[in-house]
């Protein structure tokens, strides 16, 4: 427990030197630019307005950024707010009321941790505590949730719901873009659904340290809450930008599977996250994801469609998950190791 980074940040004036990255990782500038043209997709639309047209729109930016903002999302503002709100009770909560959930066992389904998912064999920590569980199906896991504070599973719970429905929607836009049949996403590639929600307590020297290393996320699709504060930047065009946060709007992230099953007319955007001197910042981070035994592979119906060949070659998603953790840090390696080269 006296690892997590809100226990001891407010006692240092300096940053510890097992958090300092090497120059070439870290930021060295907190002001780079902002993702101009970050698309804001009004998903309304796709019900009451023309639907082919936010089709297109979701389909434009994941070609181009590998991630875009959605608001008219159907996630009710209070829900949200709420949510927001347990996170910040749970992570001020005493360490007392947290420590039966804290773990530095990389296996424990529902945890509390600081860093990243292996402190123990980590060189440089993270500037980040991390309460990470899984939520589908919900009544499966809920019972091993956080008790206190007392509303949290309800109201998380509910987010949780309302949340992955959001992917689901978002997954039959892409689905019906890219003219897959109506059950290409079935059960199977979207039954895991994890919830992280992330605190990433204010830093003496930004500079020096990160919240997240660069990364690409390991999975289907990412629906992220970032609340108030900045901290997102994903790398365009060569170049760090930040994502600005954007009140109620959540930011969509392409996964590297479908980036896959998409025979790479997705993108799957490279990203990270920097400290701030000043606020704490909280995020919560959706990602509907498959079970290790599924077979990922690009669509066969988008190969006959576009008349290509598959740039990637089958593979089980314990596969990917092996190759991910030999190549942490470096995303676009993980997805050679099954690249077809030709
Ligand atoms: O907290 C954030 O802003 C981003 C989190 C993220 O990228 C992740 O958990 O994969
Ligand atoms: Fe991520």
């Amino acid at each position: 427990m006296e690892k997590m980074v809100s226990s001891w940040c407010n006692t240092v004036k300096f940053v510890p030197q097992d958090y300092v990255f090497p120059e070439d990782t870290r930021t060295e500038d907190q002001t780079v630019p902002i993702l101009k043209n970050c698309p804001m997709i009004d998903l309304e639309k796709a019900v009451s307005g023309d639907r082919n047209d936010v089709i297109q729109q979701v389909l434009q930016a994941s070609q181009d950024c590998g991630l875009f903002q959605v608001i008219n999302h159907g996630v009710c503002d209070d829900l949200i707010k709420d949510t927001m709100e347990m996170s910040k009770e749970f992570f001020n909560m005493s360490n007392e009321e947290k420590a039966s959930l804290y773990s530095l066992d990389p296996h424990k389904s529902c945890r509390l941790y600081t860093s990243s998912f292996d402190y123990a064999r980590e060189s440089i920590h993270l500037w980040r505590d991390v309460l990470k569980h899984p939520c589908h199906p919900l009544e499966e896991w809920v019972d091993l949730w956080p008790q206190k504070p007392s509303k949290y599973r309800d109201v998380v719970g509910k987010y949780s719901i309302e949340v992955r429905n959001l992917s689901l929607r978002i997954l039959e836009l892409i689905r019906e873009g890219l003219e897959l049949k109506p059950e290409y996403f079935g059960d199977e590639m979207k039954d895991v659904q994890m919830l992280v929600l992330s605190h990433y307590p204010p830093c003496p020297d930004p500079s020096l340290t990160l919240g997240i290393l660069k990364h690409y996320d390991p999975y289907v699709i990412t629906i992220l809450y970032q609340g108030n504060m900045s901290g997102l930047q994903v790398m365009k065009d060569g170049q760090w930008v930040r994502v600005e946060p954007v009140a109620n709007a959540f930011v969509v992230n392409i996964g590297q599977l479908l980036k896959v099953i998409s025979n790479g007319k997705l993108e799957s955007v490279e990203h990270r996250v920097v400290t701030n001197s000043k606020e704490p910042r909280y995020t919560i981070a959706s990602f509907i994801g498959t079970r290790r035994d599924t077979i990922i592979e690009p669509a066969k119906a988008l190969l006959e469609k576009d008349d290509c060949r598959p740039l990637y070659q089958a593979f089980s998603y314990k596969d990917f998950l092996q190759a991910h953790k030999e190549h942490r840090g470096e995303g676009e390696a993980t997805l050679k190791v099954f690249k077809i080269e030709g």
